[in-house]
């Protein structure tokens, strides 16, 4: 699908989120979200929510596609760009959960390409999205 304004690249990779939200495991919500996480090398990963009877074990597409790249052994910081997808009037927002994540894992300038199924799209860095967090630096103690 088009997104009306926004670059190639950054179109390619919300369809490829697109994709991902058929992959979707969300017997309780019905909510699908997929996301597509380009890394350093040009490599794409993907996620999608992963929900539970449990309810608090629920994963996000975000932290799925995260977990998942760690996982395949890219570092923290070795990410270009995250593009999410979901159901949404307005283009999807990550939950604070993830911005926490995305704070840990991504560069704090990186790019979080938004979008919805209408064609909407919204681009806000990490730290845009998670000002004044708790970072790994916190941890440092004074003297
Ligand atoms: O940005 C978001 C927002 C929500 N969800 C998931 C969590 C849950 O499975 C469902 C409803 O909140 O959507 C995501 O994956 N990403
Ligand atoms: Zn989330």
């Amino acid at each position: 699908m088009a997104f009306e304004g926004l670059s190639e690249e950054y179109s390619k990779l919300l369809n490829a989120a697109k994709e991902a939200m058929l992959r979707a495991y969300v017997p309780y919500s019905g909510f699908r979200v997929g996301a597509a996480l380009l890394d350093d090398s040009g490599h794409i990963h993907y996620g999608c929510n992963v929900e539970n009877a449990a309810y608090s074990p629920c994963n996000c597409a975000e932290r799925t596609a995260l977990f998942r790249a760690i996982a395949d052994g890219k570092r923290p910081g070795q990410f270009q760009v995250i593009a999410v997808m979901g159901d949404t009037d307005e283009p999807i927002t990550p939950c604070g959960v993830c911005r926490q994540v995305m704070v840990e894992l991504c560069k704090l300038d990186m790019p979080v390409v938004m979008g919805n199924l209408h064609g909407k799209w919204n681009i806000m860095t990490v730290t845009e999205l998670l000002p004044g967090a708790f970072t790994p630096a916190s941890l440092e103690k004074g003297s």
